[in-house]
């Protein structure tokens, strides 16, 4: 018989690697905050950037940011999971501790771009679920980037520039969510989650939860 200690809700599972990605301007940093929020279960995997600060981004919190010389030895010494040069700066993702985590049950959230997924993805089929954001239009992309306020002329002209390159690989992705009303498109990305969560190969506790129940 089953042991009716065991609460359902809580069952052992293995975390997940859950990223999402977007032409820059189409709200993933926007969809990743309000994750963060409102899930105590999901943590930010805070890139290294070699970009310079935007205001009001905190070292540490939105990224770590380092001049090229301390991500050359970053690379050097093999602390990435993934990096790759996005508007002509580089990002990486640290490996820190994900994979223990990972067997802990912890989620991680990514906001990187195409190729950083294709890295982790190849590194990691099992644990990575991938969530591409698109906008519903170009101009409205070239609005929202305007809108934010935190880039010159000559920055929103080349992350213009390569949003239709970026929206090539929309069939690289688990899952395309159109972001026009953020608080709909912010309630389909939880549905993901939530989903994947309960996906059978990642709840490690049903084995010997079924084996009680058939015994
Ligand atoms: N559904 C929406 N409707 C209107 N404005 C939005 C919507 N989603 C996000 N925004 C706004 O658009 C701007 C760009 O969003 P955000 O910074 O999240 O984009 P991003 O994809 O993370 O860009 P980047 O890759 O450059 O970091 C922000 O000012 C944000 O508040
Ligand atoms: N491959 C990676 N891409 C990353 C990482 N961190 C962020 N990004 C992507 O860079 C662009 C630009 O970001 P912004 O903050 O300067 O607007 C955007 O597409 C991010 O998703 C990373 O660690 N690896």
């Amino acid at each position: 018989m089953a042991d009716s200690t065991v609460s359902h809700d809580k069952l052992a599972r293995r975390g997940l690697l859950f990223i999402l990605s977007s032409p820059s301007g189409a709200g993933k940093t926007t969809i990743s905050r309000m994750l963060l929020d409102a899930d105590e279960e999901i943590r930010l995997s805070v890139s290294v950037t070699t970009r310079p600060p935007r205001p009001g981004e905190i070292d540490g919190v939105h990224y770590y940011f380092v001049g090229d010389a301390e991500f050359d030895s970053m690379v050097e010494e093999d602390d990435f999971y993934e990096w790759a040069p996005v508007f002509g700066y580089r990002y990486g993702t640290p490996k820190g501790r994900i994979r223990g985590a990972l067997k802990e049950g912890q989620d991680f959230l990514f906001d990187i771009d195409w190729q950083g997924t294709q890295q982790l993805y190849q590194k990691d089929q099992q644990d990575v679920v991938r969530v591409f954001i698109l906008p519903p239009s170009i101009a409205e992309l070239e609005r929202r980037l305007r809108s934010r306020g935190t880039d010159a002329d000559e920055i929103i002209a080349a992350r213009m520039e390569r949003a239709r390159a970026e929206i090539s690989h929309w069939d690289a992705y688990d899952y395309v969510v159109i972001n026009e009303n953020v608080d709909a498109c912010f309630a389909k990305v939880r549905e993901i989650l939530d989903a994947e969560r309960m996906k059978r190969q990642r709840q490690t506790g049903l084995i010997p939860f079924v084996r009680e129940l058939m015994s």
